[in-house]
């Protein structure tokens, strides 16, 4: 039997080819295994790891021949670099901290590789490769696979001041057709978080196509008037367009201030309009009663009408019951003292535009005016007392959620001095507000040599409005902007106040950056 279970086990092994020798020849079984011992375990994984080592540095050495000789541009030296796809927020933080690149034209090669190579990690998949192309500017512009589009990003920045004139100035390179805009005037992509965590691919997508004729003339541009304000704005600015050239208007600092808390209460009085017309509506304001406050852009949604959606207003409204509902002992106590509970849409109104005591009035007077200067004042001695540097959005917020930092924007030579911590001084032109008024055609000179193009008839005012408001048709009414409205004069507390405030940071402007503004409004000329 056992005889014939061999027989039949090595036929079996014949099948697998397994040989009579292979047998050991007293007990004519198969001869074991070596023993996997603890020695020849480790020199196996040695083995291993050696190879992957091996393989890993084969590997990096073909990429890189690849990339510098058959991709690169050769002499050029600006390489071409795979894309690498990384959690996006955590690159753009990385950059925040790590990346520093020479700021000078002569770009150092080595330094420029490691930039381009983050530069990728915060870009997405759909962009095949980015270059410095050199032709009037130097312009960084990134290939997108979709369609090979390339768009470049913006070679000149206006970063400040608010309402110093930077709307006309803008209007004015538009009519310029080697500058190209993207899809707004005011991106918000260097200041605001919630934007530069979605990426710089996010911030490029926004700018127009270009074909080679147009980046070798030309340039793209863009103009926030806040970059120059958080700290944070021109760190980030600098990592990613270390080459940028800088563009700020400063303006008389009191007049400025006044048409920011002019602009402000447009906002706000348009907010109320907008807030009236909804509660006006018993379905809508019954209809936010029942919905969930903790998500009220969801209720919003479901209980507003399309066309009242659209309304330059809803983002304003969206932010201010979105903290309303939050309070809910406020307005429970509201609702309780008005008890008029059964007409909710009346008392919503009233609860939700009637302002807490921490919340600036909706209608400010002269007398509210001041207390907000007032307040703002204590809030920067605190903040530079402190030797913070970041002392914006300090002031209490207005209800239509846009800071009011009537004072601090106003402290340009402050503002000036971080931007040159970031940037080489060349690279930051600063403007007159009375230059951009008095002399336009020398001002578009300026900045046009600025950004490296060469001059050429830059239109007129006229031109210039026609064009921006066919490219941004909603921007007046959604800003609260208002280009042709007759001013209030500014009351004389008011003035009074802010004159006094700036005689000495204007002063500091001028030995900054050397020049003399003898029009602005001095306490001398106040007596
Ligand atoms: N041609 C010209 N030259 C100089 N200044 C001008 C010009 N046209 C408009 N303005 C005035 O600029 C003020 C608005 O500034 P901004 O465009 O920077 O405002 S904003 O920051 O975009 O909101 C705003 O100031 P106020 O009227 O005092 O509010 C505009 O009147």
């Amino acid at each position: 039997m056992d005889h014939l279970l061999r027989r039949k086990n090595r036929s079996n092994d014949a099948e697998n080819g397994l040989q009579e020798k292979d047998y050991d020849s007293k007990t004519k079984a198969l001869p074991r295994l070596p023993r996997l011992t603890r020695q020849n375990a480790k020199s196996y994984a040695v083995a291993l790891v050696l190879c992957l080592v091996l393989c890993f540095v084969l590997l990096n050495a073909a990429r890189m021949f690849l990339f510098r000789n058959l991709l690169g541009s050769g002499s050029q030296t600006y390489q071409n670099y795979e894309l690498r796809f990384v959690n996006k927020s955590t690159a753009m933080r990385q950059m925040d901290r790590n990346m520093m690149i020479t700021a000078n034209h002569r770009i150092n090669l080595r330094e420029h590789e490691k930039f381009m190579t983050r530069l990728m990690t915060v870009l997405d998949r759909e962009i095949s490769h980015c270059n410095y192309t050199r032709g009037n500017a130097l312009n960084l512009c990134c290939l997108f696979r979709k369609n090979n589009v390339m768009r470049c990003f913006p070679s000149l920045i206006g970063i400040g001041a608010q309402k110093s004139g930077s709307t006309v100035l803008f209007a004015r390179m538009m009519v310029d057709s080697r500058i190209h805009q993207g899809d707004k005037k005011e991106h918000h992509f260097f200041d605001f978080d919630d934007r530069w965590v979605f990426g710089a691919g996010m911030y490029l997508r926004s700018f127009p196509g270009l074909n080679q004729q147009q980046i070798y003339e030309g340039i793209a541009a863009e103009y926030t008037p806040s970059y120059i304000l958080p700290r944070m704005a021109m760190r980030r600015m600098r990592n990613l367009l270390p080459h940028s050239r800088l563009l700020m208007v400063v303006r008389d600092p009191v007049d400025r201030a006044w048409s920011e808390i002019q602009m402000k209460l447009r906002n706000d009085e348009a907010l109320v309009a907008y807030t009236r017309t909804l509660m006006a509506d018993q379905d809508i304001s019954s209809c936010f009663v029942k919905g969930n406050a903790t998500r009220f852009d969801k209720v919003f949604k479901a209980c507003v009408p399309k066309n009242l959606q659209k309304s330059p207003r809803a983002f304003g409204f969206q932010i201010r019951a979105t903290r309303f509902f939050r309070n809910t002992t406020r307005v429970n106590d509201c609702i309780d003292q008005l008890k008029l509970s059964d007409m909710p849409g009346e008392t919503w109104t009233h609860c939700m535009i009637t302002p807490p005591k921490d919340m600036i009035a909706l209608e400010d007077d002269e007398h509210d005016i001041v207390q907000d200067l007032y307040r703002e004042r204590t809030q920067l001695a605190n903040c530079f007392k402190t030797q913070q540097r970041l002392c914006h959005g300090m002031a209490n917020r207005k209800p239509s959620d846009i800071s009011t930092d009537y004072l601090y924007r106003g402290l340009y030579a402050y503002h000036i001095e971080e931007c040159w911590r970031w940037f080489p001084k060349e690279q930051l032109l600063v403007i007159e507000n009375e230059e951009v008024k008095s002399e336009p055609d020398k001002v578009m000179q300026k900045m046009l040599r600025h950004a490296g193009l060469p001059p050429v008839d830059a239109g007129n005012d006229e031109d210039a409005w026609k064009e921006f408001r066919k490219h941004y048709p909603g921007f007046e009414d959604s800003t609260g902007w208002k280009h042709s409205k007759p001013m209030p004069d500014i009351p004389a507390k008011v003035r009074e106040f802010l004159v006094y405030f700036y005689e000495k940071p204007g002063q500091r402007l001028e030995e900054l950056i050397g020049r003399k503004f003898p029009h602005w409004q001095k306490p001398q000329r106040l007596e």
